[in-house]
């Protein structure tokens, strides 16, 4: 039996090609990020799979990749659970600001404890334990027994909000998750075992 999930960041958002902060603000796809999109779905149409169920945040951006891939996928007719605990990192005062500003106001070293330590979040925003704290209960409360029951399951969702994610499925620490880098529109393939660990991991 099958006990998938794929996990997708969405496409290049307006606020990503601008270099700005964005958080929980709630940009659109630029053409790229629906190019991206795009290719993400016609990367699993050829691998034939059968998805049974979709999740995404409440931000526009991953529901707009979502709905792309499921269009290149042909699906029409799927049941989407949209949860704002799948959201972006709340960036908190950084929301809106451009990184390159920011790590002239307030020097790279900080700029990067903000953007990829584990704990330490920025002004008036959430740490990336915070965005785990609710990304992983909810995926351990809807997400994970749905994959278990068998099939597909998949998940469209944000740099940080898959970060937390990545990092407790492959086991990783707060050091190795400081280096991990999520791509926008790229495919990653867990099949996990009965009981939720992973067995094999693909990024496609
Ligand atoms: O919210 C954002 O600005 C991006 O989606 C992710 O940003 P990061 O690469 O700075 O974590």
């Amino acid at each position: 039996m099958d006990r998938r999930l794929i996990l997708v960041r969405h496409g290049q958002s307006e606020w990503n090609l601008k270099n700005l902060f964005t958080g929980w603000k709630n940009p659109g796809l630029t053409d790229k990020g629906i190019e991206e999109a795009k290719e993400a779905g016609q990367l699993l149409k050829s691998r034939g799979y059968e998805i049974e169920l979709c999740y995404t945040s409440a931000l526009k951006r991953a529901q707009h990749t979502l709905d792309l891939m499921l269009e290149e996928m042909g699906i029409t007719n799927m049941t989407i659970i949209r949860h704002q605990d799948l959201n972006e990192r709340d960036y908190g005062d950084l929301a809106g600001l451009n990184k390159d500003d920011a790590r002239e106001k307030w020097g790279d070293e900080q700029v990067h404890i903000w953007r990829r330590s584990y704990d330490t979040p920025p002004p008036g925003g959430e740490s990336l334990k915070d965005t785990a704290d609710r990304v992983l209960p909810y995926y351990k409360r809807e997400i994970e027994p749905r994959v278990l029951d068998g099939g597909t399951i998949l998940v469209a969702a944000h740099g940080n909000s898959l970060r937390a994610l990545v990092m407790a499925l492959e086991g990783l620490s707060p050091e190795e998750i400081l280096k991990r880098e999520i791509a926008t529109g790229k495919p990653i393939i867990y099949d996990l075992n009965e009981s939720g660990k992973v067995l094999k991991v693909e990024n496609i």
